[in-house]
């Protein structure tokens, strides 16, 4: 069975044409799937459904069994503990230190004033503790997350979206502000969290061939409609064409690399 499942997602921001034209497809537990498109393709509004940051015009969305379309308040929330999110710009607190960055990702399950307050239990503080490790930050623990680099402020992202405990991790984006050598360890990061701890992953990407190298499965998107779903080795010139439409003339370059090797 799926663990997200996305039927005819429609959505207008204005009258006059659909960010999203009937979207639909399902990603089962323990994939790790892209979503490829140009710019203004759609993918962050993808993203931005599955976890209700914004509503969908028309369509269903199932998330775990449960119909996350059409939750109300109290469950939106339980839901969104089971979803983590990483953002292209970290939205981290840059005043914070790393672990208490990391710990936010509790406040989900926590009352306002517990979460106000910053209460913790021990057990959260191991947890922390333990996937700040496994992020390689332990010298940076304690640093204040503006003194980060970019690829350090993205692995606290990560850290924070696992310390929820989800189901599965959007990623809107998520090397698109790295160099190489940084994109390289993030996705190196994102790929093991679905190898070695079984949890589903869902990242937009610029990069086709870095949705190449690290996929179960490739989604591409354009002007809103899905027109590619398979896996990274079908992806052909011509899904590539369909998919970026005159951008595509430089990616193919990507493609005739990877059949090369
Ligand atoms: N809040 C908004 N209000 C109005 N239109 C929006 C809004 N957000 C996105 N759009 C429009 O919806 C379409 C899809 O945008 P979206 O950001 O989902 O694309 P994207 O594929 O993620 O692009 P990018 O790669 O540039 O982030 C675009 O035409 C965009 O201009």
């Amino acid at each position: 069975m799926a663990l997200l499942e996305l039927k005819n997602v429609t959505k207008y921001y204005n009258k006059e044409t659909p960010a999203l034209d009937k979207v639909s497809f399902a990603v089962r537990a323990g994939e790790f799937v892209s979503i490829i498109g140009p710019s203004g393709a759609g993918k962050s509004t993808i993203l931005r459904c599955i976890n209700r940051m914004i509503e969908l015009t028309g369509g269903e969305i199932s998330f775990d069994g449960v119909l996350a379309s059409k939750l109300k308040k109290r469950e939106l929330r339980k839901l969104r503990t089971r979803i983590g999110m990483i953002f292209q710009h970290y939205n981290l607190v840059d005043r914070l230190t790393v672990i208490e960055n990391v710990l936010h990702g509790r406040l989900g399950y926590k009352s306002t004033l517990a979460g106000v307050l910053g209460r913790y239990s021990r057990e959260e503080k191991r947890q922390a503790y333990k996937i700040i490790k496994i992020l390689g930050l332990t010298d940076q623990i304690y640093q204040r997350c503006d003194q980060l680099s970019g690829g350090q402020k993205q692995r606290v992202g990560i850290a924070r979206a696992l310390i929820q405990n989800p189901k599965m991790i959007l990623c809107d984006e998520p090397i698109a502000s790295l160099d190489p050598n940084a994109s390289k360890i993030i996705m190196d990061h994102l790929r093991n969290v679905t190898t070695h701890m079984g949890i589903t992953v869902l990242v937009n990407l610029h990069q086709v061939n870095v949705a190449l190298k690290y996929s179960d499965r490739i989604i591409g998107v354009n002007q809103g409609k899905v027109v590619f779903d398979g896996l990274p080795d079908h992806l052909a010139v011509e899904h590539i064409a369909d998919i970026y439409g005159s951008e595509s003339k430089d990616l193919i370059i990507d493609l005739g690399e990877r059949n090369a090797s």
